[in-house]
């Protein structure tokens, strides 16, 4: 069986950051893959976790839970034959949940060694009646209130409880029984994805799951993919991205610089700007993806 974890959480949570500065680090010894589903035709975090992973396996456009359930299992299928992992991680999309695919992975003789969820601790109020963030929350069985360098003690506190009510009633439950399937949930804070080494022990192992709850997705959110001319200066970049409107919940590409060598990740989410690590690997246009509410204004560029 090969250990799988299963990285979820919503938009700009920092799943992505979880896997550059803790799993990594833990696994550097293993042979390690990855599986990264992002909203959107065009993958960011798979270029940027290319340059710290040997094996990593895009499955851009389309929902890991939805329309992409067949093309999981064939890649994941694919990813053991040809390259024989000793662990596993998949990184869903922050607008998916993680139950069909903890199903994939178990139907693919994977043990799921873990669900954890990231929370964006600074931004969570503004997603908290989200179904998609509910549901990735009662799906988990370890929580990492991330970004916890953006809030105070007492929010993180408050967070907390806040979070454990919320894992109590959207748990998963298996449907005839109503059996829980995990008995108990760890809360973990982190400052970039940064967990200690027992989320990663195997002290998370699940049980074998005998039954899919429905599935209840209901997040409907647009993309839209601008290309840019280049390099861009980086002020007007700055200021181009924080006149987003608010519809516009998270940003993210790949952008050339004026005076920097190498393209850099530019991210976004809830109006915090910034200028991620060097994709030097990067070969094509700069572009940027910018995701908001359904039928959100067309944003015009002009940089
Ligand atoms: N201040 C602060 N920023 C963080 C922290 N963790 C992540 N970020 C930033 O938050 C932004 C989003 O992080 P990602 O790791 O790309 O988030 P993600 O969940 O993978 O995003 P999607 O794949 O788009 O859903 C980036 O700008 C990160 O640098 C943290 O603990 N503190």
């Amino acid at each position: 069986m090969t250990p799988a974890y299963v990285i979820t959480g919503f938009l700009g949570s920092g799943k992505t950051t979880l896997l550059l500065n803790s799993a990594k680090e833990y696994f550097r010894d293993k042979k390690v893959a990855v599986i990264v589903n992002e909203f959107g035709e065009v993958g960011v975090d798979g270029k940027v976790l290319q340059n710290a992973y040997s094996k990593v396996m895009e499955l851009p456009e389309g929902c890991i839970c939805c329309t992409l359930h067949a093309e999981f299992e064939k890649g994941l299928a694919q990813i053991r034959a040809d390259y024989n992992p000793e662990v596993l991680f998949v990184e869903t999309s922050g607008a998916s949940e993680p139950f069909p695919v903890m199903m994939s992975l178990q139907n693919l003789g994977c043990s799921i060694e873990a669900v954890i969820c990231v929370v964006d601790s600074k931004n969570f109020h503004k997603y908290r009646e989200n179904p998609t963030a509910l549901h990735q929350i009662g799906s988990s069985n370890v929580i990492v209130l991330n970004k916890a360098d953006l809030v105070d003690e007492e929010e993180l506190k408050n967070l907390e409880g806040e979070i454990r009510d919320l894992w109590e009633r959207y748990k998963l439950k298996n449907l005839f029984t109503g059996e829980e399937i995990f008995k108990r949930v760890a809360v973990y804070r982190a400052v970039y994805g940064k967990v200690p080494p027992e989320v990663f022990s195997g002290s998370y192992t699940m049980k074998e799951l005998i039954d899919i709850p429905s599935h209840a997705h209901e997040l409907k959110l647009s993309q839209e993919v601008l290309l840019l001319e280049e390099p861009v200066n980086y002020e007007e970049l700055e200021k181009f991205i924080n006149s987003l409107p608010e519809t516009i919940v998270r940003a993210k590409g790949i952008v050339r610089l004026e005076h920097s060598p190498n393209p850099v990740l530019v991210n976004y989410s809830f109006g915090l700007f910034e200028i991620g690590t060097e994709v030097p690997d990067f070969r094509g246009r700069s572009f940027l993806i910018l995701i908001g509410e359904p039928g959100h204004k067309k944003v015009e560029l002009n940089l």
